[in-house]
């Protein structure tokens, strides 16, 4: 890690291998297991919005410890994704990064078009 704030995925990936390996735990972070541990947590975040209903952007009225426990619940996905995507033999930056950019040449395409005037025959376009 280079520095405090500019931490990889990489760096995330190798904690948490040696995390596992450290407990031997290995033998337990199968995909399927890290799948379900991953959607258990995913629940964990959704119960800090649950009930509130339109929370605005940067939770100007969440407290210290709120926003502490959000940070927790927001790593743990982060922490069990990448591990998932390491045990699946993905590399998540390069992955994630592609699918942005084919997203954007797929976008750029459809913005071409409608500068073209070739979506004008759908009246809600
Ligand atoms: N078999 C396991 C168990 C945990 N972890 C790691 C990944 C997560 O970052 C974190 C999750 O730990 P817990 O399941 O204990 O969940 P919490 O820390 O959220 O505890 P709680 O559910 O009590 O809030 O620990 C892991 O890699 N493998």
């Amino acid at each position: 890690m280079e520095e405090e704030n500019s931490v990889t995925i990489n760096d995330l990936m190798k904690r948490m291998a040696e995390f596992a390996r450290e407990r031997d735990w290995d033998q337990f972070h199968s995909p399927r297991n890290l799948l379900l541990a991953l959607v258990g947590e995913v629940g964990e975040l959704l119960e800090i919005f649950q009930w509130k209903g339109e929370v605005p952007s940067g939770l100007p009225d969440s407290n210290k410890d709120e926003k502490e426990h959000l940070g927790e619940e927001l790593s743990d996905v982060l922490l069990y994704l990448v591990r998932l995507s390491d045990i699946c033999g993905v590399d998540l930056g390069k992955a994630a990064l592609r699918k942005l950019e084919l997203k954007c040449s797929r976008n750029q395409i459809s913005i071409n078009l409608f500068d073209r005037g070739l979506f004008s025959f759908i009246p809600w376009v």
